[in-house]
C-alpha cells in the first residue's frame, strides 16, 4: 500500500474533482435509500388498511376509500420513480467526476514516466528490455488507473451504502440485521479469492497472447527468410503450439469465470432466505411490521454489490500497488549523466582533447577504451580506423556524453565536458550513428529532425550534400514520401544517406560520422566524400570508417586496437609505417583492382 502513496500528489492536484465525486456519491446513495423506506410505508399502509377495505367493500363508502387509496399508491410510485431518477443522475455525475479524474491522472502519469525515460542514460536502456519499458507505461499505468478511478468510486459507494443501510437496519431490528448481514463477509472473501484466481489466469493468458503476437510479428517480418528456407510448416507448427496453450488457459479461465455468477446468486439467495425466515418470526412476534420485512429484503439486495465490490476493490488495490511499485522503481532511477551543478553552455570551436581516458561498459565489464590520448584542433578532419570491436563507436559515444569515462577527462575548448550543459554539448555536435534509425514519417521530416525549423530548401540542400536527393526525387511523393511499415522501403544505402543529411542540416561546428557509408557503393561513396569535403571545410570532423578514403585529405588518421591508438599520422606517414593501415590499404587496392577487372 505504501507504494500507492506516490499517487497522493495527483489526488491533491485533482482535489476538487475528488471531493465533488465523493459528494455526488453520498447524494446518490441518500436518494437510493428512499426506495426501501417508501416500499415499507406502502406495505404497512396496505396491511393496516386491508381489513377496513374488506369491511367497507360491501358499503357505498368503498368507492371513496378505493379512489383515495389508489391516489396514495400512485403518489408513492411516482416518488419512488423521482428518487430513482435523482439517484441515477448523481450516479452519472459521480462517474463524470471520479472516472474523468482517473483519466487525467493516467495521462499525467504516462507523461511523467515518458519524460523520465527520456532523461535516463543509454546504460539504462541497455539493461532493460523494450517490452518491459513499454509495459510500465501501458499495462502498469492502466492498473494504477483502476485504483485512482473505479476502485475509489466503488469503495466510496460501498462505505456510504453500508454505513447508511446498516444504520437504517439497526433502527428497525438489530437481531435481524445481524442475521441478514452474516453471509455477506463470506461473499466479500469469496469474491476476493475468485478474483485473484481470475487475475492470475488472465495474466498468464496475457503473456501467452503477447507471445503469439510476437511469433506472428516475427514471422511476417522474416517471411523472406522463412520462405527461402522452406520453413512455412515449421513456422505454422510453432504458432499452433503457442495458440494451443493460449486456448487451454482461456478455457480454464472461462471455467473459473463461470463460478462467479452462481456464487453471487447463492449468497444473495442465502441472505434473502435468512431475512424472510428470521424476519417472518419477528413479524409474528410483533417486533417488526411486514413493511420492515419488505424493506429488509430490498436492503439485502442493495448491499450485495457493495460487499461484492469489497472483494473486487481489494484485488484492484493489490494489483495497483504492485504496478505502482514497479513504476516507482523506474521513477526513482536517477540518470547518471546529467548537468552537473554550475554547468555552462560554451560555444565549441572544435578543439577536442582526450587525456588518459579509460572506459569500461558498466553492465558487461568490457574495457572498450584504454588510457587514450588525442588532441584534435579546430577545423581538423580526423579519421578513426580499426578492426571491429576496437572501440571506435565507443569513442564517439564518449564525445557526446552518452557515457562518462571512469578515468581521464575529455575537454572541449579546454572545458571538461562534464562541466558543460548536455543540451549545449549535444546541440553543437552532429553525430551520425552507425545503426541508422528513421522514424515512420516523411523523408523531409526525418531530415528535419536535425533542425526542426529548417524550410524545404534547406532539407533539399542537405539531401543534395548527402547525395540522396536524386533517389528521393525518384519516388512519386518526393520529399513527402512516407517511410516505415506502411511507406516505401528504402535501401540500406539510402537510409544511411538520409541519416547523413539529418546530421548535415544541423550545421554545427563538430561532426562525427560513425561508419555511415558502409552500405553505399564505391561511386556513391566518392560523391559523398567529395561533397563532404566542401561542406566540412571550416568544421571539425571525426570520421569513423572501415575503409580508407584516400581522396579525403585527413589531418590525422588514427588506428585503434583494443581501445588504444596503435598508429597515428597522415595517410603517407601511416603507409610508411607498414603496419595495419598500409596492410588495409594494400588489401583495399587489390579488391578495387579485382572489382574493375572482373
Ligand atoms: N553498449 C555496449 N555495452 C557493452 N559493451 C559494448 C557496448 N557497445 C560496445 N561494446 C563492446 O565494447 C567494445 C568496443 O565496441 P565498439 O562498438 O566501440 O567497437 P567498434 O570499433 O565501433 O566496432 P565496429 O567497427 O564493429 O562498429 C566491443 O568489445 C564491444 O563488444
Amino acid at each position: 500500500m505504501k507504494h500507492l502513496a506516490a499517487l497522493n500528489k495527483y489526488f491533491i492536484s485533482y482535489k476538487w474533482r475528488l471531493i465533488l465525486g465523493l459528494l455526488f456519491t453520498a447524494i446518490s446513495i441518500v436518494f437510493s435509500v428512499f426506495q426501501p423506506i417508501m416500499v415499507r410505508q406502502i406495505f404497512d399502509l396496505l396491511s393496516h388498511n386491508i381489513d377496513e377495505y374488506r369491511i367497507l367493500s360491501h358499503t357505498s363508502l368503498n368507492k371513496i376509500f378505493r379512489s383515495d387509496f389508489t391516489g396514495v399508491l400512485a403518489f408513492y410510485g411516482i416518488s419512488i420513480l423521482i428518487f430513482a431518477l435523482l439517484s441515477g443522475f448523481f450516479l452519472f455525475l459521480q462517474r463524470q467526476t471520479l472516472i474523468v479524474m482517473s483519466r487525467h491522472i493516467e495521462y499525467d502519469l504516462k507523461n511523467e514516466i515518458y519524460q523520465h525515460y527520456q532523461q535516463l542514460d543509454l546504460n539504462f536502456f541497455k539493461m532493460h528490455r523494450t517490452g518491459d519499458l513499454m509495459s510500465r507505461i501501458t499495462e502498469d499505468v492502466s492498473r494504477v488507473r483502476m485504483y485512482v478511478g473505479p476502485a475509489i468510486m466503488y469503495a466510496s459507494r460501498t462505505v456510504f451504502l453500508i454505513v447508511i443501510i446498516v444504520y437504517l437496519m439497526l433502527q428497525v431490528n438489530p437481531l435481524l440485521t445481524l442475521y441478514t448481514l452474516s453471509p455477506l463477509p463470506f461473499l466479500a472473501l469469496t469474491i476476493y479469492y475468485v478474483n485473484r484466481i481470475i487475475h492470475r489466469k488472465s495474466e498468464k493468458i496475457q503473456a501467452q497472447l503477447s507471445n503469439i503476437t510476437s511469433i506472428a510479428q516475427e514471422s511476417y517480418s522474416g517471411i523472406r527468410v522463412i520462405k527461402s528456407y522452406i520453413q512455412e510448416d515449421a513456422s505454422a507448427r510453432h504458432f499452433e503450439d503457442a495458440s494451443e496453450s493460449y486456448k487451454d488457459s482461456s478455457i480454464s479461465l472461462a471455467k473459473t469465470d463461470a463460478l462467479f455468477q452462481p456464487i453471487m446468486a447463492l449468497m444473495i439467495g442465502l441472505s434473502v432466505i435468512l431475512t424472510i425466515f428470521i424476519g417472518g418470526i419477528q413479524v409474528i412476534h410483533g417486533n417488526i411490521t411486514v413493511g420492515n420485512l419488505a424493506e429488509f429484503v430490498i436492503y439485502v439486495n442493495m448491499l450485495m454489490f457493495p460487499f461484492f465490490s469489497i472483494g473486487m476493490v481489494a484485488s484492484m488495490i493489490q494489483r495497483a500497488a504492485a504496478s505502482q511499485q514497479r513504476i516507482n522503481e523506474f521513477l526513482q532511477i536517477r540518470p547518471e549523466i546529467t548537468d552537473n551543478p554550475g554547468a555552462e553552455t560554451v560555444p565549441l570551436t572544435g578543439d577536442i582533447k582526450l587525456e588518459n581516458v579509460s572506459f569500461t561498459y558498466p553492465h558487461t565489464g568490457i574495457k572498450a577504451i584504454s588510457n587514450f590520448n588525442l588532441h584534435i584542433k579546430p577545423g581538423q578532419k580526423v579519421a578513426v580506423i580499426g578492426k571491429t570491436g576496437s572501440g571506435k563507436s565507443t569513442l564517439a559515444q564518449l564525445l557526446i556524453r552518452m557515457y562518462d569515462p571512469q578515468e581521464g577527462r575529455i575537454l572541449m575548448n579546454d572545458n571538461n565536458i562534464r562541466s558543460l550543459t548536455l543540451t549545449g554539448l549535444r546541440d553543437q555536435i552532429s553525430y551520425v550513428p552507425q545503426d541508422v534509425f528513421l522514424f515512420s514519417d516523411t523523408i523531409a521530416n526525418n531530415i528535419r529532425f536535425g533542425d526542426p525549423t529548417a524550410d524545404i530548401e534547406k532539407v533539399q540542400q542537405a539531401a543534395r550534400q548527402a547525395y540522396v536527393e536524386k533517389d528521393i526525387l525518384s519516388f512519386n511523393e518526393g520529399f513527402e514520401t512516407e517511410i516505415g511499415e506502411r511507406g516505401v522501403t528504402l535501401s540500406g544505402g539510402q537510409k544511411q544517406r538520409i541519416s547523413i543529411a539529418r546530421g548535415l542540416i544541423k550545421n554545427p561546428n563538430i561532426l562525427i560520422f560513425d561508419d555511415c557509408l558502409s552500405a553505399v557503393d564505391a561511386r556513391t561513396e566518392k560523391e559523398i566524400i567529395g561533397n563532404l569535403y566542401a561542406y566540412l571545410q571550416s568544421k571539425t570532423a571525426i570520421i569513423i570508417t572501415h575503409r580508407i578514403f584516400a581522396l579525403f585529405e585527413f589531418d590525422k588518421i588514427i588506428v585503434l586496437d583494443e581501445g588504444k591508438i596503435v598508429e597515428e599520422g597522415t595517410h603517407e606517414e601511416l603507409l610508411s609505417l607498414n603496419g595495419y593501415y598500409s596492410e588495409l590499404y594494400a588489401r583495399q587496392q587489390r579488391n578495387e583492382e579485382e572489382g574493375v577487372n572482373s
